[in-house]
């Protein structure tokens, strides 16, 4: 990262009056010769959730993978620009990026608990952190992101039975707790409802809503409605440019874009 771009970045970051937890400045990704993001620019604020929408393959994934390097697991796939967290460029080799997936943790959009207990899904994390030693420290981890998720009530009396028995909507709780586990800083959902009934949707919705105390949220999501209820910003993509950010509200009723507005009524993505 050169200085030039990381003043331009600070001074972003002091023009607002929130603190910028993450940011992505001309951020570019290529899959072989094919580009799929065309230079993504946006901050994203502490402890709000914001959502990404837009049609279907207009680069929604392919942003939220950029933030915690999950592109780096596809070969094909390069990533250009500046990606940063509190600052540091995130592509920095001195950065391990091990422990920048425990701070920007993710949840998928099928729920996929290991094939463990319950109690060693939690654990999982924290262990290969080395963030605990002792049972009794483990035992309190597991309590706590349990807890955190919604999930203690349903499953304390199970934590060695394996997670994989759980109904999908607890499975994806489950999950939850599993990225909550190793204290990370953001958390990135990828449609983490889609494969949930009503119920189990709104309980996630309501779950992202008290997790947006402690960590920085940012969802790709389908559905409008959602984006609406769970979000304070919201992004729209199309053909891979983040066409407009903003507060949701604004954004839902008086979009600038009138792609956005065709969008969101269902005239069409
Ligand atoms: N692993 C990959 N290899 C090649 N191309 C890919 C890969 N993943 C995504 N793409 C392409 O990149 C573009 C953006 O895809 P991406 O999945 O990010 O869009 P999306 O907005 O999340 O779509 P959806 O809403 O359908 O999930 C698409 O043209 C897609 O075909």
């Amino acid at each position: 990262m050169d200085n030039a771009t990381l003043n331009t970045t600070a001074a972003v970051a002091t023009a607002s009056s929130k603190p910028v937890k993450m940011a992505a400045r001309g951020v570019k990704v290529f899959y072989g010769e094919k580009r799929a993001l065309h230079g993504i620019d946006v901050d994203i604020y502490e402890n709000e959730v914001l959502a990404l929408i837009g049609p279907s393959g207009c680069g929604k994934s392919t942003f939220l993978r950029c933030l915690n390097r999950m592109n780096d697991t596809i070969d094909i796939c390069r990533v250009e620009g500046l990606i940063t967290l509190d600052g540091q460029d995130i592509h920095d080799p001195v950065l391990d990026v091990v422990q920048l997936r425990a701070r920007v943790g993710m949840v998928f959009q099928k729920p996929n608990p290991f094939p463990k207990s319950i109690y060693d899904n939690i654990v999982y994390g924290p262990r290969l952190h080395g963030l605990a030693t002792r049972k009794d420290e483990f035992d309190q981890i597991v309590e706590t992101s349990l807890r955190r998720a919604g999930l203690w009530n349903e499953v304390k009396d199970r934590l060695l039975e394996p997670g994989t028995g759980l109904s999908g909507g607890q499975q994806q709780r489950l999950c939850i707790a599993r990225a909550i586990a190793v204290s990370p800083e953001v958390i990135l959902m990828d449609e983490p409802c889609s494969a949930l009934d009503p119920i189990a949707t709104a309980h996630i919705e309501e779950l992202i809503d008290e997790l947006r105390q402690a960590f920085t949220i940012i969802i790709v999501t389908h559905n409008m409605q959602q984006a609406a209820r769970v979000s304070q910003r919201t992004a729209f993509f199309y053909l891979g440019d983040m066409v407009e950010v903003g507060d949701t509200e604004e954004i839902f009723i008086n979009p600038r874009d009138e792609r956005i507005q065709g969008y969101i009524t269902g005239r069409f993505g």
